[in-house]
């Protein structure tokens, strides 16, 4: 039954391109779409709606009377797909949808039941056996997720241009929570599991090879099931900071995103290592130069679209091909404070975090980068040792022997406690100890 659906779903599309000329014709033929309904989401539903495996009987040889040579008629009709013209209506009142607005979860539910369920039970009592689930999951695939607004965006222009951006999806694509619950897991379909490469407190990831390029990719993926709209929300927020911040060299790639099973899947650029595997190496001045001075690139373009990592430190900054890039944005917040904050690991944080002064949200990334770089001279990681944190945390930084005094002046204005006299990335970019690795 399977090989004849695939062999029947071909010759449909064969059909399809060949119809695709006269395609006002098609449409006639298989029901009229109201006016303003996008053409290609129209030709793109039919394409899928009216694929066999929905009307056919099972013993039905499709082979015959179906040479894509000779015959043009258009894809058969379901008798009940004609009675329910509510699924090919335009969806644009979901393209509105705000994050705050709880509900969307739920609505978008409602409409997935509006297609999924109530046509199918009347394919389901009509004619048993014929909705095949294959034909469930891909109509999922191509149903308009919502879409959400992302807050992180403060206006169109601000998004960079991304130079791979014909590879990238930058909007983040969502499927409905139900895909994978079918057994059609579209991580597994679009991506072969090579090795588990990092963990998180709620995540999991993974060197993936993706199928339909061949290329190596990390797949991040929540670990807990995320059932409520708050917690989706919460999830979604660090995709939604990577799409609202677009393509630098020293930033982590973002490729794309979705729900599956519940759990937010997030495709990223593979990096090699992370920092933290260097913190135990005894590295030179020149290295920590250039670490900081690609830090600091990196929290400057963060910083110009608005947003606060607040989670800087070394298992967070990962290595690809030497190149230091800056990732897990899960605690991004915006610096206008119109978004909750979380911050990040406390060993990294200044007082005033702590304390929940959020004035100077950019000035805690570059309090974090100083206690990395810190970390990294010392070459062995930080403790939760509160003394020597507090330390720390009230700008006295211990003498850095075999260091530069230049350095070790830099990383204590830089760990300043008083944010306003922490330099800013740009600042920190231009200060001059940076000429020496800029020849
Ligand atoms: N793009 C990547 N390339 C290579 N390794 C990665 C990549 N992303 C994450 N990792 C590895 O996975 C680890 C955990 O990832 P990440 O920091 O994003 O999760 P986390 O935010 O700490 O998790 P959680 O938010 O659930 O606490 C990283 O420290 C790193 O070792
Ligand atoms: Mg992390």
């Amino acid at each position: 039954m399977e090989g004849t659906i695939e062999r029947h779903s071909l010759l449909q599309f064969g059909q399809l391109s060949k119809l695709s000329e006269s395609s006002s014709e098609l449409r006639n033929e298989l029901g009229s779409a109201p006016e303003d309904c996008g053409e290609k989401e129209f030709i793109l539903s039919q394409d899928f709606f009216c694929t066999p495996d929905y009307i056919t009987p099972d013993n039905q040889n499709l082979m015959n009377g179906l040479d894509i040579s000779q015959d043009y008629s258009p894809c058969p009709r379901s008798p009940v797909k004609l009675t329910t013209a509510k699924s090919k209506r335009c969806r644009q009142d979901s393209f509105t949808f705000n994050t705050s607005d709880s509900t969307w979860a739920s609505k978008y539910k409602e409409n997935d039941d509006d297609i999924d369920t109530d046509e199918i039970m009347e394919d389901k009592t009509e004619r048993t056996g014929y909705v095949s689930r294959t034909a469930v999951a891909l109509r999922s695939r191509v149903m308009p997720p919502p879409c959400l607004k992302n807050p992180y965006v403060m206006n169109e222009s601000q998004t960079a241009t991304d130079p791979f951006g014909y590879q990238r999806s930058k909007c983040a694509s969502f499927l409905p929570a139900s895909v994978g619950g079918d057994g059609l897991s579209r991580y597994l379909t679009d991506f072969h599991e090579i090795q588990q490469i990092g963990a998180g407190n709620f995540s999991r990831v993974f060197k993936v090879l993706k199928r339909i390029d061949g290329c190596l990719y990390a797949v991040k993926h929540s670990t807990r099931k995320l059932y409520l709209d708050s917690e989706r929300s919460k999830a979604m927020m660090e995709v939604q900071a990577l799409a609202a911040l677009g393509f630098h060299e020293n930033v982590v790639g973002y490729y794309n995103s979705w729900i599956e099973n519940e759990q937010l899947y997030i495709q990223l650029e593979l990096c090699d290592h992370t920092l933290s595997k260097k913190s135990s190496l005894r590295i030179s001045e020149r290295e920590i130069l250039v670490i900081m001075h690609q830090i600091a690139k990196a929290l400057q373009f963060v910083h110009e679209k608005g947003i606060a990592h607040l989670d800087v430190k070394p298992e967070n900054i990962y290595i690809k091909n030497g190149v230091c890039k800056l990732g897990d944005f899960g605690c991004a917040t915006r610096l206008d404070k119109s978004l909750p904050v979380e911050e990040g690991d406390a060993r990294y944080m200044p007082q005033e975090i702590l304390n929940e002064n959020y004035e100077h949200l950019d000035k805690v990334d570059i309090f974090s980068l100083g206690v990395t770089v810190y970390e990294l001279i010392r070459g062995s990681p930080l403790t939760e040792s509160r003394n020597k944190s507090l330390n720390i945390k009230q700008g006295k930084l211990p003498l850095l022997p075999g260091h530069s005094l230049q350095l070790q002046q830099l990383l204590k204005t830089m760990m300043d406690r008083d944010p306003r006299r922490r330099p800013s990335a740009r600042e920190l970019m231009e200060h001059p100890m940076f000429d020496r690795i800029r020849c």
